[in-house]
């Protein structure tokens, strides 16, 4: 079927164009915000924090290198809030004298299971712990990891050991110190005699955090004063950020490419079947404006060209052109006798009679009531003449609708040098001459002009 495009029927290419890029801008635009979003939260907003203190934190352990043979004494206090370690390092055969206050992760009664605190998302400790009696003493801090890669949940020695030694601030500052800087102790390493694999800081699991003694720690009595340890860190880690952003900007684009080239492709075929419409009403228009221009040019009742379809050949620069005008003898008669309708079927087979008898190259035209004109190019007078006879003999031989007989006189003539017009009016006047003599003949006209 064809269909006509037309603006408020459907809409047109161009604004359905403008609507896909008024998406895509606002498409655009909500990326850009997300993207700001997503990075002002990160840098500013999601910070999240684990704050170790006397006030949150049960019961503390304090052990000593009693554990592990050595001689020294220590004990823990809370004092104004704080944790107080009172530390009394003793020199023994053991040779690596501590003292540290624990902070267990894991359930003590259930212990089996191995499950301690994921701290991987922290990205900063701040230690406010110091010596109180003392100036220049180090301290180390440790977390314990636990694996059962490299470890047992009952055998404590097995935990991973990550931590620092480092020198606490004196005055109120807390150190702060980066969770990345914490190392993997190589004697722990070494005892267990586990791959180098292992070697790498692990914060997934930790079953223990400890501060303790550093570890040229001398004989004496110390007091450390622990006021806090807190974590700080964000919810996600920046390439957990930057993943989701590239994420969301790659399936966006995918997104964008997928549905630009569906886009496309509707377009196209709209485009091409719109191409195809007006192809077809173009044909439709040729057929159409054929059909107009045969209807101006033909007489309706016996398809014959008429005066305006025949005009065109006298235009013609032809050397030789003839012309035969055929008027039927006594056809109101018929008309009176047999009727009107009988008349036209005579009128119709009578063009056609002539047509099927004279030359393809020969035009046919109905020249007015039962006149006919043929014109015929490139036909000398003689052969005009012969013709016309023989048109005369069929017509008169002929046994017309109803039984009825006919005769016509034809007037025939060669154009010389005059006008269409005058052509005519030559044949006409000889066509005139075959009346008056009696009809049922042909008469010629010889051009007698310059
Ligand atoms: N049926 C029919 N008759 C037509 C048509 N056009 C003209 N006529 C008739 O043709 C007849 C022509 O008559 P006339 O001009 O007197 O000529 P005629 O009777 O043929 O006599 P001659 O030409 O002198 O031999 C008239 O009766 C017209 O009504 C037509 O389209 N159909």
């Amino acid at each position: 079927m064809l269909t006509i495009y037309k603006k408020g029927c459907k809409k047109l290419n161009t604004e359905v164009f403008m609507e896909h890029r008024k998406l895509y801008n606002l498409a655009l635009v909500l990326l850009l915000i997300v993207t700001f979003v997503a990075i002002v939260l990160q840098f500013f907003v999601l910070e999240k924090t684990l704050l170790l203190h006397p006030g949150n934190t049960d019961n503390p352990s304090v052990i000593s290198d009693q554990s592990m043979g050595g001689g020294s004494v220590a004990t823990l206090t809370e004092k104004d809030g704080n944790w107080l370690m009172e530390c009394n390092v003793i020199i023994t055969d053991y040779n690596w004298p501590f003292c540290e206050i624990s902070i267990s992760f894991f359930d003590q009664q259930q212990n089996q299971a191995g499950q301690g605190i994921d701290l991987s998302s922290f990205s900063t400790v701040y230690l406010k712990a110091r010596y109180l009696n003392k100036g220049h003493d180090s301290l180390r801090f440790q977390l314990r990891n636990f694996s059962p890669d490299y470890g047992s949940v009952g055998n404590q020695n097995t935990w991973k050991y990550v931590g620092i030694e480092y020198w606490p601030e004196n005055a109120t500052g807390a150190n702060e110190i980066p969770m990345e800087s914490l190392q993997v102790a190589t004697w722990w390493i070494v005892e267990q005699r586990l791959p180098i694999k292992y070697a790498v800081p692990e914060f997934d699991n930790v079953m223990m955090l400890e501060l303790a003694t550093g570890n040229n720690i001398q004989p004496g009595q110390y007091f450390i004063e622990v006021e806090y340890i807190k974590f700080t860190g964000k919810y996600f880690t920046n390439n957990q950020v930057l993943f989701f952003l590239i994420f969301l900007w790659v399936s966006s684009a995918i997104c964008f490419l997928f549905f630009s080239l569906k886009w496309s492709r509707k377009r196209l075929n709209e485009t091409e079947k719109k191409a195809e419409d007006l192809r077809q009403l173009n044909q439709l228009l040729n057929v159409k404006t054929k059909e107009l221009k045969d209807k101006a040019e033909r007489d309706p009742l016996t398809g014959a060209l008429n005066r305006a379809g025949i005009q065109k050949i006298f235009t013609k620069e032809l050397e030789v052109l003839s012309l035969i005008f055929i008027d039927i003898d006594h056809f109101k008669p018929i008309n009176d006798n047999y009727g009107h309708a009988t008349g036209d079927d005579i009128l119709k087979e009578f063009s056609k009679t002539i047509s099927k008898n004279c030359r393809f190259t020969d035009f046919l035209a109905r020249w007015g009531g039962e006149e006919f004109l043929l014109v015929c190019p490139n036909t000398s007078l003689s052969d005009a003449y012969d013709l016309a006879k023989a048109l005369r003999k069929i017509v008169s031989k002929k046994i017309w609708v109803n039984n009825i007989r006919l005769t016509a006189s034809f007037g025939v003539a060669q154009r010389g040098n005059e006008t269409p017009r005058a052509f005519i009016e030559r044949a006409d006047k000889a066509l005139y001459d075959a009346k008056v003599r009696g009809r049922d003949q042909v008469v010629l006209s010889e051009f007698k002009g310059s």
